[in-house]
């Protein structure tokens, strides 16, 4: 026996991915795709496996995965949220030494390619770097929790961003910006409230699609005088609007853009050519929820998968 103590542990099939395609149309010719990247982690009764040896209560991480691919099957993937609240629930009641479940889903987006003079369509374009996230957690304890979300969405003002009357000590260089450019690479996640997780009928895609539209209105319309300003606007626009939402917390790296000195050359840059650094970024980081609402999204365990 070990005299040392078994904290937090869980475990199960990680990055399982995914593909479903689903039929429509005359003679199924009208295909849709869903895909995705599925983690599964479970908790519960597991000291013996972790000090003896006996694995009688280890669900194989392998059958973990066959499950994923099986309830796409049997259930279909109606979106990452309805898909993770299916599986979690599923580990859950199946097994009395399973207590929770989380599933975290990464969903990569796809555009039809249209051809007109072909009736069937079953072409696609992977669009962009944006990856929308899930995270469903359920025991019979505490009930589901569902976090909703989306990472490397790439946005940019070029301009109506100022930075200045900031503390200048013996170390501060930054320059007073009156006119800048604006960009980060949104990292967003999103709590739903109780009955919109208990909800059978909530359209996650139509949520989704609502918060990630109303935080790149609040990204656009927001007169920023720092990123930390952008972030909340966008977080507040996000709680102004949809009302099954309860939290919101952002991940705002700030992508700087330094004007390039061009007077060497005799030109003066007048705000238009700028040098696009990779790093080191400033980053900036806020969670924003309703009064009375107590707050759920972890600060720290933050990157799905
Ligand atoms: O929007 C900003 N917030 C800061 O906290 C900061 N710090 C910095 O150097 N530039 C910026 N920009």
């Amino acid at each position: 026996m070990s005299k040392h103590v078994l904290a937090q542990n869980q475990y199960g099939k990680a990055e399982n991915r995914i593909v479903a395609v689903t039929r429509k149309g005359d003679n199924g010719a009208w295909h849709e795709i869903r895909d995705l990247n599925v983690s599964v982690a479970l908790r519960g009764e597991y000291r013996d496996v972790h000090l003896t040896g006996d694995n009688g209560n280890c669900l194989p991480t392998d059958t973990t995965k066959n499950t994923v691919y099986a309830f796409a099957k049997e259930h279909g993937v109606a979106s990452p949220e309805a898909f993770g609240i299916l599986l979690a629930k599923h580990f859950v009641t199946s097994q009395a030494v399973i207590h929770e479940a989380q599933v975290r889903v990464e969903e990569y987006a796809w555009e039809r390619i249209s051809v007109p003079t072909r009736k069937e369509q079953h072409s696609f374009a992977r669009k962009g770097q944006e990856v929308r996230t899930a995270q469903i957690t359920y025991s019979a304890n505490t009930g589901l929790q569902v976090l909703s979300g989306l990472k490397d969405l790439t946005v940019m003002n070029s301009t109506n961003s100022e930075f200045h009357g900031f503390i200048k000590d013996r170390y501060t260089t930054l320059q007073e910006a009156y006119d800048r450019i604006l960009a980060t690479k949104v990292t967003a996640r999103w709590a739903n409230s109780a009955p919109a997780a208990a909800d059978e009928e909530h359209d996650w895609d139509r949520s989704y699609q609502k918060v990630r539209r109303h935080m790149l209105e609040a990204f656009a319309e927001t007169y920023s005088y720092s990123l930390q300003q952008t972030l909340h606007a966008m977080a507040d626009r996000v709680l102004d609007n949809v009302s099954t939402v309860n939290e919101v917390r952002l991940n705002l790296p700030n992508k700087h853009h330094f004007l390039v000195d061009l007077e060497p050359f005799g030109l003066k840059n007048d705000n238009e050519v700028y040098f696009a650094a990779d790093r080191m970024y400033g980053l900036i980081e806020g969670t924003i929820h309703r009064d009375g609402v107590r707050p759920v999204i972890a600060t720290s365990d933050w990157i799905t998968a």
